[in-house]
C-alpha cells in the first residue's frame, strides 16, 4: 500500500507552507531555507555521532516532522567535519539490559524505515566516515555526496554481527547484487575514491562547501518536477522493501539479541573497545 502520497490535502499543503523545523533537544538541528524549501539535518552528538537509542528517536521525530511539513528535499551531515556517523553506540551492546537492547534495534529498523521512505529527497552529504550503521544512514538517502579522504561501508561482519536482510537489500539496489554480497559478508570499508567507483557514493567533493553545492544541485534537479509524480514514484520502489522488513521486524529483533547477547561477542567487543582506545593513544 502506498503511504503518505495519495493524500490531496497534502498535497495542496505543499504550495504554501514552509516550516522551520528544529529538534526538542541538541542531538539533531534542523534548518528549513523558506527559499528553497530544502531542509538541512545535522547529526549533533559528539563525538562520531554514534547511534544511541536517544539519537535514533531523535533522527524518527526529525523525518515525521519534515514530512509533515511538506518540505522540497533534505540534506543529512554532521556536526563534525571527520565522522559522519560512527555506527550504533557500541556502548548500547556492551552487558546491556534486554528490553532496552530491542528497543535500540526496533529504532534503528525505525531510522532505516522513515528515512529510506521520505516522500521528499534525500542527499547524504557524508562529511566523515561511515562505518556500519553510518552507512546504513547515508544507503537511506537517495543521493550521496562523499567528502575525500574517508572511510564508508557495511563492516559490521568485521565485528562479528550479521547484516539484517533489508540492510543488505538496500546495499543490493545501491551497489548491484554481486558486489552487494561479496562486500556485506567480507565487511569492506571503502575509502572515498573506491566508493565512487563501485557506486556506493554518487559523486565526491574536497571540501563540505562543494559538497553541499553537489548535493542542492541534486536537489535543484527536481525543481519543475510534479512533486506527486517524483514521491509516487520512489515510494512504489520503495514501500515493499518497508513493508517486508516490517513483517519481519519481531524475528530480526530477536536475531540481533541473540547475537549481541553471545559470549564470543560480547568478548569481541570489549577486545574491539579497546582496540579503539589504542588507537588513540599511538
Ligand atoms: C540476519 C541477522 C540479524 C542480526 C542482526 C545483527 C546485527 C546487525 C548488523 C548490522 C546492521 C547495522 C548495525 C550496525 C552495527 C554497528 O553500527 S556497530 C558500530 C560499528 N562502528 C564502528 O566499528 C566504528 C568504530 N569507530 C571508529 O572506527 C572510529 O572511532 C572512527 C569512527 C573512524 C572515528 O575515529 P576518530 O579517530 O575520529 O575517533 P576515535 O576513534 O578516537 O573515537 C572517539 C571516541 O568515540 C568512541 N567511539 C567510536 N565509535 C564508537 C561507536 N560506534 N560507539 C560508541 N563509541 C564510539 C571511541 O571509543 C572514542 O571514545 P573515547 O576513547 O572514550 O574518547
Amino acid at each position: 500500500m502506498l503511504r503518505k502520497i495519495f493524500n490531496p490535502a497534502r498535497l495542496s499543503r505543499f504550495q504554501r507552507t514552509m516550516v522551520t523545523v528544529s529538534s526538542s533537544d541538541a542531538l539533531v538541528s534542523t534548518e528549513v531555507d523558506d527559499k528553497t524549501g530544502y531542509a538541512t539535518v545535522t547529526l549533533n552528538r559528539a563525538p562520531v555521532n554514534s547511534l544511541s537509542l536517544e539519537l535514533m528517536t531523535e533522527i524518527v521525530k526529525t523525518v515525521d516532522e519534515l514530512e509533515r511539513s511538506n518540505i522540497r528535499g533534505m540534506v543529512l551531515t554532521s556536526f563534525s567535519n571527520k565522522v559522519f556517523c560512527a555506527g550504533l553506540d557500541i556502548m548500547e551492546m556492551v552487558n546491556p539490559d534486554l528490553d532496552r537492547l530491542r528497543a535500540v534495534w526496533t529504532r534503528l529498523q525505525d531510522t532505516w524505515a522513515s528515512l529510506y521512505g521520505t516522500s521528499f529527497p534525500t542527499v547524504a552529504l557524508i562529511n566523515g566516515h561511515a562505518p556500519a550503521g553510518g552507512c546504513l544512514l547515508a544507503l537511506c538517502c537517495e543521493y550521496r555526496v562523499m567528502c575525500n579522504n574517508f572511510n564508508i561501508g557495511l563492516n559490521e561482519t568485521q565485528l562479528g554481527l550479521a547484516v539484517p536482510p533489508w540492510l543488505q537489500g538496500t546495499m543490493r539496489q545501491t551497489i548491484g547484487t554481486r558486489e552487494a554480497e561479496i562486500h556485506c559478508i567480507k565487511g569492506t570499508m571503502f575509502n572515498s575514491q573506491d566508493a565512487l567507483k563501485i557506486g556506493l557514493v554518487d559523486e565526491l567533493a574536497a571540501e563540505n562547501g562543494e559538497a553541499m553545492q553537489r548535493a542542492l544541485h541534486y536537489l535543484n534537479t527536481f525543481k519543475q518536477m510534479s512533486p506527486y509524480a517524483r514521491s509516487a514514484t520512489k515510494l512504489l520502489m520503495r514501500n515493499k522493501d518497508i513493508e517486508d522488513m516490517k513483517r519481519g521486524r519481531k524475528e530480526d529483533v530477536e536475531r540481533f539479541v541473540e547475537n549481541v547477547m553471545n559470549s564470543d561477542f560480547q568478548n569481541g567487543l570489549t577486545v574491539y573497545l579497546q582496540s579503539l582506545k589504542n588507537r588513540k593513544n599511538k
